[in-house]
């Protein structure tokens, strides 16, 4: 893990003039944003960088390159980001599957941090097991919430090599200064108004740190190690990488001069994302390193005005959640949110989002009955269910195309639903009108197609619901093998010598030998349906195994 690296920098805390190129350039563009050029993507976004929704205009055709910032992994991962990184796959998966683009996406894991080596002291483990640990806990929570992956994980800890180079190009480019107790810190001076494109900047007193900063809101690129604490070798002596530089030197490792999006919780905006931004162009030397800002709101718990969050202990874990919720549950809670608003979680507002998804699969069962002709019902106004479809359509995607607006979408297809069972009047004898299933079908696969892009299947029926439907289905079984058994042990018993009048040993009455049969025919046809029967002897036992096809051939035959 130790990195030598020797250059030739200034290791001095006295203040630099700005290379007179780039002071030219600031002073021309200043804060302002300008409009990339390439592809027109024809969707807006609301760009943190200028607080107003942008055309979402990426570099290369059909290309979106986007860094995100991914957690610090020091304890369980929570709904705060499972909210953060479902909302920013959603968005990812319609801008892939609505408008033809392709996402590039890298996110790095800060595995290295203050927290971290908090946290390994007081268990007494290295911050590298902690960090590893939690960072596969994160990864397998996001894959259960059904998050697709980033194209790479990248780790801090893989990385210090090519922060120490970025840091020390961002000395020589005359944006950071080194101390003489070994920190590095980023010159916030000489970027002049350039600093400050996110709310909070310009009041900001800086973090804490040593009094050999040269202004209070210079930032720690670099800082020195204290005794105890893991470090790399650098030309500033041992220590590990500032929080901020980390993400400014992966993202440039992996996309270059150029991002097209970066994203995060708002709470990354400052002063997380202002330095990365400051930092990037300092090293770049370019006016415009990532081109929008995209930041989701924060989970609150309900009546807490605090954001959720691991340091301040007030957190649901994903798991502890998906025991009483499904993804497609947490998904369309999410949904029903525009994805930079603030968010309340509460049994109540999972109740909701669960009555939406239970309205939309009820739905499609309906339609689905219909049309097989199991549902009989009066003659259905097609033109107008046609109609509504089409306007369904552009209603979607025109929300989808105003900054992701999810809320409007669903509010379209529930609207649909409504239409499409305002039609289905169950009658009990077929009238024998024209029937209309064709418009239906078409209804119903568009649900799902949308649904498939946000990542919910509304026909899939979550471990739990099966669970508590069995609730049900377990006392109808209890009753069909009482009966059966009851049938079983008729069948099974013996005649006597009396009745045979034959010195043999007494057998089976001929005559409940086929109700015998019977009995193994129900056991085999219940077995695929997951209700396994097992005799054993003249007693039965049975359960109920999600997803059994039948593979428990080990039982005896009755007969
Ligand atoms: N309550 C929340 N709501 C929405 N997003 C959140 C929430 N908590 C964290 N995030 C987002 O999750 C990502 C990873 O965050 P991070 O690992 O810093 O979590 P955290 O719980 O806030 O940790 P800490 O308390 O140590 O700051 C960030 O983009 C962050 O904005
Ligand atoms: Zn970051």
């Amino acid at each position: 893990m130790m990195f030598t690296f020797r250059t030739g920098v200034r290791n001095s805390a006295t203040p630099r003039a700005v290379p007179f190129t780039v002071f030219i350039t600031f002073c021309i563009f200043g804060k302002k944003w300008v409009k990339p050029s390439g592809f027109d993507t024809g969707l807006k976004t609301y760009n943190s960088l200028t607080k107003q929704k942008e055309p979402l205009v990426l570099a290369r055709e059909g290309v979106a390159t986007w860094y995100s910032c991914g957690p610090t992994v020091y304890d369980h991962a929570h709904l705060g980001h499972a909210c953060s990184y479902v909302r920013f796959d959603i968005l990812q998966r319609i801008l892939s599957s609505f408008f033809g683009v392709t996402i590039v996406h890298a996110m790095v894991i800060t595995d290295i941090d203050d927290k971290i080596i908090r946290r390994s002291w007081e268990e007494n483990v290295s911050p590298a097991v902690i960090a590893r640990m939690y960072e596969d806990e994160f990864k397998k929570d996001m894959l259960s919430l059904k998050v697709i992956p980033p194209a790479v994980y990248l780790r801090v800890t893989e990385n210090v090599h090519h922060i120490v180079l970025f840091i020390d190009r961002i000395i020589r480019n005359g944006h950071a200064y080194a101390t003489k107790e070994g920190d590095v810190y980023f010159d916030i001076q000489s970027i002049g108004d350039r600093y400050g494109r996110f709310a909070g900047a310009v009041e900001s007193q800086g973090e804490a740190g040593s009094s050999s900063k040269r202004d209070q809101r210079d930032f720690a690129l670099w800082k020195q190690s204290k005794p105890q604490e893991p470090f790399w070798e650098s030309p500033w002596g041992r220590g590990r990488p500032g929080w901020h530089i980390e993400c400014s030197t992966v993202a440039s490792c992996v996309f270059g001069s150029q991002l097209d999006i970066h994203s995060g919780g708002i709470d990354l905006a400052f002063p997380h994302h202002e330095n990365e931004v400051a930092q990037s162009e300092a090293y770049h030397q370019c006016d415009q390193w990532a081109n929008y800002f995209l930041h989701s709101g924060h989970l609150h718990l309900k009546g807490s005005a605090e954001k959720m969050s691991k340091s301040l202990k007030n957190y649901i874990t994903i798991k502890d959640f998906l025991e009483s919720y499904s993804a497609d549950e947490f998904r369309m809670f999410c949904l029903l949110t525009k994805y930079r608003s603030a968010i309340d979680y509460s049994d109540s507002s999972m109740s909701e989002a669960r009555s939406s998804l239970g309205t939309i699969s009820t739905f499609i069962h309906d339609a689905q009955a219909y049309m097989k002709g199991q549902l009989q019902c009066s003659a259905v106004q097609e033109d107008l269910l046609w109609e509504r479809f089409a306007e369904t359509k552009s209603a979607v995607l025109k929300a989808l195309s105003d900054d992701f607006d999810t809320p409007r979408a669903v509010s379209a297809l529930m609207n649909l639903v409504y239409h499409g069972n305002c039609q289905l009047h169950p009658v009990s004898m077929p009238d024998g009108g024209v029937r209309s299933p064709a418009v239906f079908g078409a209804i119903i696969t568009y649900i799902r197609e949308v649904l498939e892009v946000f990542g919910i299947d509304p026909l899939y029926r979550k471990e739990a619901d099966v669970l508590s439907s069995s609730g049900s289905l377990q006392a109808v079984v209890e009753q069909l093998t009482h009966f059966r058994s009851e049938v079983r042990a008729f069948a099974l018993t013996r005649q006597d010598d009396s009745t045979t009048g034959s010195s043999k040993k007494p057998g089976l009455y001929p005559d409940r030998i086929p109700l015998l049969k019977a009995c193994d025919s129900l056991r085999n046809d219940l077995a695929p349906l997951g209700v396994l029967i097992k005799d054993r002897g003249a007693t039965s036992t049975w359960e109920i195994k999600a997803g059994q096809r039948g593979q428990d051939k080990g039982q005896e035959t009755s007969s």
